[in-house]
């Protein structure tokens, strides 16, 4: 019989998909139940489409996602808790429009964190509390964000705390991108250590994995892996997706890139960066505790008009039919 990702990968760390409610029938859905173990939201959780105005939440797709993973015994993860992207507008502002106080906003984090965890205890297992909340360049560990001007720098460790208090069994995570530039990471890592230094409730870090065929290194991402590690904190790659094109400083370079053909040269080094990306995640049993794909399949990427309009990408195991690439084969053969 045809090896399946999470039979593979049971003795080693979960294996998850991201998906929105199109994606939870048909031969997509069939393909989750028989591939991954563990299913995101890409999404439905987050402020703005799970509470988009103060006293309204839209619990529709979110419901629909746990509801599936129940049905089908495939784990939930939160994301995302606390992101100043699709964050609603009202969030920030009272009634006359003006901007709301300290103690205002934190009510309001709470408040949502509250209600969203608590419709969910029991049934999702990790959350991403906080996203992308330190910034790719500068001194500051802290992005200038809505909730960093308004709250301070403790808004990050009263999300966590906020999500611990009604959860105590979730996994609560910090979620980045880019966690392999060293910039980047050292930043990530003085966020987090002052966050385990003030005994606040973190159990993990997650990289988002945005890579492509150029990028990162074993060594870049063996460095990532054990730097926050180091700390006592558990590393799960959270959104995992290698596209076929360099990311935009090299793509300037390299003009022919937009032609969205999927040539083999691009296949070749697709397959072998998935099985060093895998060879490197299985060395870090017991520390990389789960690896989710950010999509189900070529038929549709978030990357697919990203950065470039137009521009067909093939980032993932499977492809436009929902048929395992070669890529998968590198990934599923190693035993
Ligand atoms: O950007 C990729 C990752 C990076 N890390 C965090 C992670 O959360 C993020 O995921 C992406 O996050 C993006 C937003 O930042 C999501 O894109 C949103 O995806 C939403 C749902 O499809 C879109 O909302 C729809 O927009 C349509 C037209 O604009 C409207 O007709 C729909 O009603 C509305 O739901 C938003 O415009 C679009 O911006 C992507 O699907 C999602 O893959």
């Amino acid at each position: 019989a045809q090896k399946t990702l999470k039979d593979v990968y049971k003795d080693y760390f979960s294996i998850g998909v991201a998906v929105a409610p199109r994606n939870l029938s048909g031969p997509e859905a069939e393909l989750i139940k028989q591939q991954f173990n563990s299913i995101t939201p890409e999404n439905a959780m987050k402020m703005g489409p799970v509470h988009p105005e103060e006293n309204r939440y839209n619990w529709q797709d979110a419901d629909a996602i746990v509801e599936f993973g129940q049905k089908n015994g495939i784990m939930v993860r939160g994301h995302t808790l606390c992101w100043h992207s699709q964050a609603p507008r009202w969030f920030f502002t009272d009634t006359e429009g003006k901007q709301v106080s300290r103690e205002q906003l934190l009510a309001r984090l709470k408040q949502h964190i509250t209600d969203v965890m608590s419709r969910y205890k029991g049934k999702i297992y990790a959350w991403d509390v906080v996203n992308e909340a330190v910034p790719d360049t500068g001194k500051s560990i802290y992005r200038q964000s809505k909730f960093y001007e308004i709250i301070g720098e403790d808004y990050i460790e009263k999300a966590f705390e906020f999500a611990h208090e009604i959860d105590p069994s979730a996994k609560l995570f910090y979620n980045d991108y880019n966690t392999e530039s060293a910039a980047k990471r050292e930043k990530i890592y003085q966020l987090v250590k002052k966050l385990k230094d003030k005994k606040v409730p973190i159990h993990g870090v997650g990289l988002q994995g945005h890579w492509s065929i150029y990028e990162p290194t074993q060594q870049q991402l063996e460095k990532s892996i054990e730097q926050f590690a180091s700390l006592g904190l558990q590393v799960q790659i959270t959104e995992l997706d290698v596209s076929v094109y360099p990311k935009e400083h090299e793509r300037r370079q390299k003009k022919d890139t937009d032609q969205s053909v999927y040539t083999e040269e691009m296949i070749q080094k697709q397959s072998a960066h998935y099985k060093m990306l895998f060879d490197t995640f299985r060395k870090y049993k017991g520390t990389v505790t789960g690896v989710t794909f950010w999509n189900v399949s070529d038929k549709s990427s978030w990357l697919d008009n990203f950065p470039v309009a137009g521009r067909k990408d093939y980032p993932l195991l499977f492809d436009q039919n929902y048929k395992p690439k070669k890529a998968f084969k590198g990934v599923v053969d190693f035993k």
